[in-house]
């Protein structure tokens, strides 16, 4: 188990060291247009979980959401605190 600040860190030293087989490079790779497409995507899985599915399954899919949209931080050059600030 981790937390969201742990995964940002594991993602961003992926994107900085471009290990073979990653997942995260590959979603990268595919730039903003792509991310964009599974953050999209994810977002529907997490509505659709939410009303149909049991509380596991949606925050199974909720944590996928979140995963997407940290990639989708990191492909963008944004850090966590340019998105706490927000918050
Ligand atoms: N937490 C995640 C994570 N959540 C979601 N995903 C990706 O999001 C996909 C889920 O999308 P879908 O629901 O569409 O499932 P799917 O249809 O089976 O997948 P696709 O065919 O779309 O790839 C998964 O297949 C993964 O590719 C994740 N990929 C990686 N991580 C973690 O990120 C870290 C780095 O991973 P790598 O870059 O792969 O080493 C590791 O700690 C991983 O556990």
């Amino acid at each position: 188990m981790k937390t969201f600040d742990e995964l940002f860190d594991e993602l961003s030293r992926k994107a900085e060291t471009r290990p073979e087989g990653s997942g995260t490079v590959a979603e990268l790779d595919s730039g903003i247009h792509g991310i964009g497409k599974k953050v999209v995507e994810e977002a529907a899985e997490v509505w659709m979980a939410a009303e149909y599915e049991t509380k596991d399954e949606a925050a199974e899919e909720i944590s996928q959401l979140l995963y997407h949209l940290q990639v989708m931080m990191i492909a963008k050059g944004l850090t966590l605190q340019d998105v706490y600030r927000h918050l």
